[in-house]
């Protein structure tokens, strides 16, 4: 059986984690489960989960970790057997202590981007709600201004994405965040990117993902497999 890799991405906002995380989806067949993709479809769908998240996503703050545990894990649960990538969540030390009493965790990766880079390109990013598909007019523009790529359908801006909420929410990810990287980093499974390019970035990943998916202890050591 193929032995399972378990992975997740940090960064602030417009970091790239959605871009890069597309592109190791593809490269390494890994199931992708972004957090907020998921609780954006869920207000969208009206689910009572959808209900339960909406103010606080609208407002920008987190979902209550016993909310967020609750949800999430339930859907890796559907990832049984599969190799998956995280992108959203954990985002807090809670979040990541109840990951980690199901999984073990075999890669962080972490991005750190400098704010110009950040805000130049958030003001520009547009998004395919129904896939969470991310552009940018500069970087890597649609075929059709407006539309994605595969669908056709309109494609959309956040309120958040704009400068002004952009430094509040950086700021707030900087507090959250460190803890969970410290946490990563004491289990030795931490790996940091800097640069103002992924695709400068992306060929580091790539090798980094390739050795270590090939250097993969067998299933029987690891802490869980549910
Ligand atoms: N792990 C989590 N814990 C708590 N709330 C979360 C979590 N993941 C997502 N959320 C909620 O969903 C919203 C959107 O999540 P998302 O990951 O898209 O955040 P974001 O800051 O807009 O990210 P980015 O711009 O990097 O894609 C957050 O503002 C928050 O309300
Ligand atoms: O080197 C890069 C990487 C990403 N982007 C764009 O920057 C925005 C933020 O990227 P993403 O959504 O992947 O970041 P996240 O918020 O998920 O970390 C998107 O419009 C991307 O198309 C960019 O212009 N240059």
């Amino acid at each position: 059986m193929a032995k399972l890799f378990r992975a997740a991405i940090m960064g602030p906002p417009g970091s790239g984690k959605g871009t890069i995380s597309q592109r190791i989806a593809e490269s390494f067949g890994l199931k992708y489960l972004s957090s907020g993709h998921y609780l954006r479809d869920s207000i969208a769908a009206n689910t009572e989960a959808g209900m339960i998240v909406r103010p606080y996503v609208d407002r920008g703050m987190l979902v209550p970790d016993h909310v967020m545990t609750r949800l999430m894990l339930p859907r890796l649960e559907q990832l049984n057997g599969h190799s998956w990538l995280l992108d959203g969540f954990p985002r807090t030390v809670a979040q990541a202590q109840a990951l980690n009493s199901l999984y073990h965790i075999d890669m962080v990766i972490s991005l750190n981007i400098p704010y110009a880079t950040l805000s130049e390109r958030l003001s520009d990013r547009w998004i395919h709600p129904a896939s969470g598909r991310v552009y940018n007019m500069g970087f890597n523009p649609p075929q059709v201004q407006g539309k994605d790529d595969i669908t056709g359908e309109p494609l959309i801006q956040h309120d958040d994405d704009k400068p002004e909420a952009l430094m509040a929410r950086l700021r707030h990810y900087k507090d959250v965040a460190k803890p969970v990287i410290d946490l990563y980093k004491s289990q030795g499974v931490l790996h940091s990117f800097s640069g103002t390019d992924t695709d400068k970035i992306w060929p580091y990943i790539n090798s980094l993902l390739s050795t270590k998916m090939q250097m993969q202890p067998s299933e029987a050591h690891q802490t869980q497999t549910p």
